[in-house]
């Protein structure tokens, strides 16, 4: 089976969605985002203050080879699927799921959020073109759920149906 891992944009719910996931299929959830917090002892965006994104960015690749294929369910962080290494190594340690998400909920959900390090500052509309230049990657590999108007548990059951 190998991993069962969820990608996509900030607060499309990977994470939320994940937690369901591994409660419904009875596996352990790792969080890319929560390992590295553990490993580096601070907090994404204090890893971001205190190394720049560069470094961010070798954390998380690392982080992603790491990772055993053993049964479990993976939620990685918004840009884990930037770079083409990282896509590939998650490509052949399980199954990706891109969790779609139409912009404007997305933008309800993170406009008030003050930890995500890449929103710092940012209007609507560059949100929404970082979204749009990242688009590719999501897809790339993946099997697409569309997320929109889904609760959590819903989403759970949709990725259970394809696996
Ligand atoms: N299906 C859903 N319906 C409504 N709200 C949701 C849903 N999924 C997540 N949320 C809410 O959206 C916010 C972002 O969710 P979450 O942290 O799971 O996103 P994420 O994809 O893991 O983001 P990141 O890439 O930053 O880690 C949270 O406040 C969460 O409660
Ligand atoms: O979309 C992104 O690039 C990010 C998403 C978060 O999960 C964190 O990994 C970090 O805030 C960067
Ligand atoms: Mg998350």
């Amino acid at each position: 089976m190998g991993l069962v891992i969820l990608t996509g944009f900030m607060g499309a719910g990977k994470t939320t969605a994940g937690i369901e996931l591994g409660k419904k299929l009875n596996l352990p959830v790792y969080d890319t985002d929560q390992l590295l917090e553990e490993k580096h002892r601070m907090k994404v965006k204090e890893m971001f203050a205190e190394y720049g994104e560069e470094k961010f960015r070798n954390f998380e690749t690392e982080m992603l080879q790491s990772l055993s294929d053993s049964p479990a369910i993976v939620t990685t962080g918004g840009g884990a699927v930037i770079k083409e290494e990282n896509r590939h190594v998650l490509k052949t340690k399980g199954q990706i799921f891109f969790l779609h998400c139409d912009f404007d909920v997305l933008y309800e959900r993170l406009k008030e959020d003050t930890a995500r390090p890449l929103l710092k500052e940012k209007s609507k509309e560059q949100i929404e073109k970082l979204y749009e230049s990242r688009l590719a990657c999501y897809l790339d590999g993946s099997v697409t759920i569309n997320t929109t108007g889904k609760t959590p548990e819903d989403i759970a059951d949709d990725i259970i149906s394809r696996l």
